[in-house]
């Protein structure tokens, strides 16, 4: 359950949805790890072109003051990490995992060690997002510094912290430390994992997933309503993983149905989000070029009578439409849909450009990117209230408002 407010504390933590309104939310400010990204290296890093990277700021600052204006407050993840650097214990910890690659050997990874140990927290947040090179080490040369050409990261800069939805996901009032299936992005989580374990605000926060658990991620996990999951099955979230997260989710009584949507393993969809989000409790803005082939299973428990939650029975329903399953689970008529753009072709060039990827602040008002006009007018259309930011740099990383924001805070759903 979403615990009630406290008079005059901070917004109590978790979600119940996608569109209660929003009170707290974690985003990354881009900082010097997309100064990382070159021709080279920019597929490995899962960014399609190379940002310019103030612009990409100024984008984000624009991004960020849209919510602040609207209430909302805007926590960013390296000011949490760096605060959580405070401990000794979360310090030691990163350090040891960032450095347990077997590219390292035991030379470089003494001397890192010891380097990043005696750094002030905020040069450590610096060093573990934006990565070292082979030739920016000041020390522990050998066999490995000698023969790695001297652009290798030793440490792997971390672009796409800048979606933070996708490295966690509140379900009620707990959070999914979500496992990224991505080399790249593998990283991210391992940081996410400490700030929720050591991070003061979030004292005795209780979590249902981890980095080291099978693949789940947050840009899959769509709160459909108030015990309604909707999870992507995919490039990014296996089946294994939507197993896990169900029987967490069963077991803590967060959900009473996980809806399984397989979806296409391609680079435009790779995520459950970038082909639809809820922007009211019985709207979605969807892509149509999908919409019909788009199944859900509904996965309930049929027995719970055993003890943990691997002893969980599940059923597995028959794949159905994923808008008739949705319907049923939520125990609505009709889950409306709006569609991206106005043809199939500017429905594809919409939905590229995050088009369904929309951020609702609270029911029928949503933040999404101005350059989707077709797909804005028709939320337009459809009572939704839109409020647009730019993002032409901000989109080379193929995310949009809903991918790069973590609901820390909603306030439940009115019931009616
Ligand atoms: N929830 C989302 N749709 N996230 C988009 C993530 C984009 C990122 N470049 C990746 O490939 O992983």
């Amino acid at each position: 359950m979403v615990t009630p407010e406290v008079p005059g504390g901070e917004a109590p933590l978790g979600a119940d949805s996608e569109v209660g309104r929003l009170r707290t939310v974690m985003l990354h400010r881009p900082g010097p790890e997309l100064k990382r990204l070159t021709p080279r290296n920019n597929d490995r890093l899962l960014f399609d072109g190379i940002p310019w990277v103030s612009r990409a700021q100024d984008e984000h600052d624009g991004f960020a003051e849209a919510l602040r204006s609207r209430g909302v407050e805007v926590l960013y993840l390296t000011e949490l990490l760096t605060e959580t650097f405070a401990s000794d214990l979360a310090r030691h910890h990163a350090i040891t995992t960032t450095l347990n690659g077997l590219h390292l050997g035991d030379t470089l990874r003494d001397y890192l060690a010891r380097f990043l140990g005696e750094c002030s927290p905020a040069d450590l947040t610096g060093y573990l997002t934006a990565g070292i090179r082979n030739d920016e080490v000041r020390g522990g040369q050998g066999i490995v510094t000698a023969l790695l050409p001297s652009d290798d990261f030793l440490i792997d800069p971390l672009p796409n912290l800048l979606f933070t939805r996708d490295s966690s996901v509140w379900v009620r009032d707990r959070v999914a430390v979500t496992s990224l299936a991505m080399p790249a992005r593998r990283r991210e989580t391992q940081l996410t994992e400490l700030i929720y374990t050591e991070h003061p605000r979030f004292a005795g926060t209780r979590r249902i997933h981890g980095w080291h658990h099978e693949h789940v991620e947050g840009g899959d996990v769509l709160l459909l309503a108030p015990g309604v999951i909707a999870v992507g099955v995919g490039e990014r979230t296996t089946p294994a993983g939507v197993e896990r997260l169900a029987r967490q989710a069963f077991h803590a009584d967060l959900a009473h149905t996980v809806l399984a949507v397989p979806i296409a393993q391609e680079r435009a969809t790779m995520h459950l989000d970038t082909v639809c989000t809820m922007v009211d409790v019985d709207k979605i803005v969807m892509y149509p070029n999908v919409a019909d082939s788009l199944r859900a299973h509904a996965v309930t428990v049929a027995d719970r009578s055993g003890e943990g939650a691997h002893e969980l029975v599940l059923d597995v329903a028959p794949a159905e439409p994923f808008l008739v399953a949705a319907a049923k689970a939520m125990e609505i008529d009709t889950l409306h849909q709006i569609d991206t753009g106005l043809d199939p072709v500017t429905a594809e060039r919409e939905q590229w450009d995050d088009g369904n990827n929309t951020l609702a602040l609270a029911p029928r008002v949503a933040v999404a990117y101005e350059r989707n006009v077709e797909t804005n007018d028709r939320l337009e259309d459809a009572g939704i209230e839109v409020v647009r930011i730019a993002g032409s740099e901000l989109g080379s990383g193929r995310g949009g408002p809903r991918c790069m924001s973590c609901p820390v805070s909603r306030e439940p759903l009115p019931v009616d």
